[in-house]
């Protein structure tokens, strides 16, 4: 660039739950100096609202008419992620039971979906030195031109294993059953579909430490950067 000051270099890191894209952005995005988005969170801050509302969540035109109500706004800072849904924190009842069991249902709706990929491009377009954004769409839907895209995968049991050491000692067969539930659903949707870019790198975290992969990631936006 003219000025010397470096390209803002945007990082799209799709996956199923579980296979760390959550730790692994944050991190990545902390060492780099770089912005963080966790659009699972928006997604989930406006099924807060939905259910809050008592917006019925088996009908998606109701959900449609009223997707565009909510005022979801996302801190980026990747030390102190923060959500509120108009003007309050909902961090923490956006991570309940009954939000992550809902989640897949609202998200599936087109008019949803628009809303908050406007929301999504804006933040991402916006941030200075660069964003890592972390989701199910972001490298085929949201920022297909993203300079740098993984697809972070786990097997089934594995990231049954890391879930129910957060929750824990929840069961992990249970925890496995609706991984692989909600998975099944963010898959087979016909809005953007929870999907592999053809041009991203795929990172196989099963058998990986959280630290190996943070420096595999950390390594490859390196490498994109230096024009490798
Ligand atoms: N490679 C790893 N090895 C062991 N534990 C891990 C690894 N990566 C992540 N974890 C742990 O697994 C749990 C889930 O990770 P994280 O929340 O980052 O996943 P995610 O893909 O963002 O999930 P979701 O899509 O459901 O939000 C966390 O407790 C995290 O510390
Ligand atoms: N880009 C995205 C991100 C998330 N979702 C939906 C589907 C997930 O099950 C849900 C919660 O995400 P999580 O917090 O587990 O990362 O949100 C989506 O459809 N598109």
């Amino acid at each position: 660039m003219e000025n010397g000051a470096a390209k803002p270099v945007i990082v799209a890191i799709d996956g199923p739950s579980g296979t760390g894209k959550s730790s692994t952005s944050k991190a990545v995005a902390a060492q780099l100096g770089l912005s963080y988005l966790d659009t699972g969170a928006q997604y989930r801050a406006i099924t807060w609202w939905m259910v809050a509302n008592g917006i019925d969540i088996e009908d998606p035109t109701a959900i449609a008419a009223v997707a565009g109500k909510p005022e979801i706004v996302s801190g980026t800072e990747p030390g102190n992620p923060t959500i509120t849904v108009d003007g309050t924190d909902v961090s923490g009842p956006i991570r309940t039971q009954e939000v992550t069991s809902k989640v897949s249902a609202v998200s599936a709706v087109p008019d949803v979906r628009a809303r908050i990929t406007e929301l999504q491009r804006t933040l991402a377009t916006s941030a200075e030195a660069g964003i890592v954004v972390e989701g199910r769409d972001i490298g085929t839907t949201v920022l297909p031109d993203a300079d740098l895209k993984i697809f972070l995968t786990a097997s089934p049991e594995a990231r049954a294993a890391r879930r129910s050491g957060e929750l824990k000692g929840a069961d992990v067969n249970a925890t496995r059953d609706a991984l692989v539930k909600r998975d099944a659903a963010d898959s087979s949707r016909k809005t953007s579909p929870l999907a592999k870019a053809d041009d991203a790198v795929e990172v196989d975290t099963t058998e990986l430490t959280l630290q190996q992969v943070i420096e595999c990631v950390v390594t490859l936006v390196e490498e994109k950067r230096a024009g490798k």
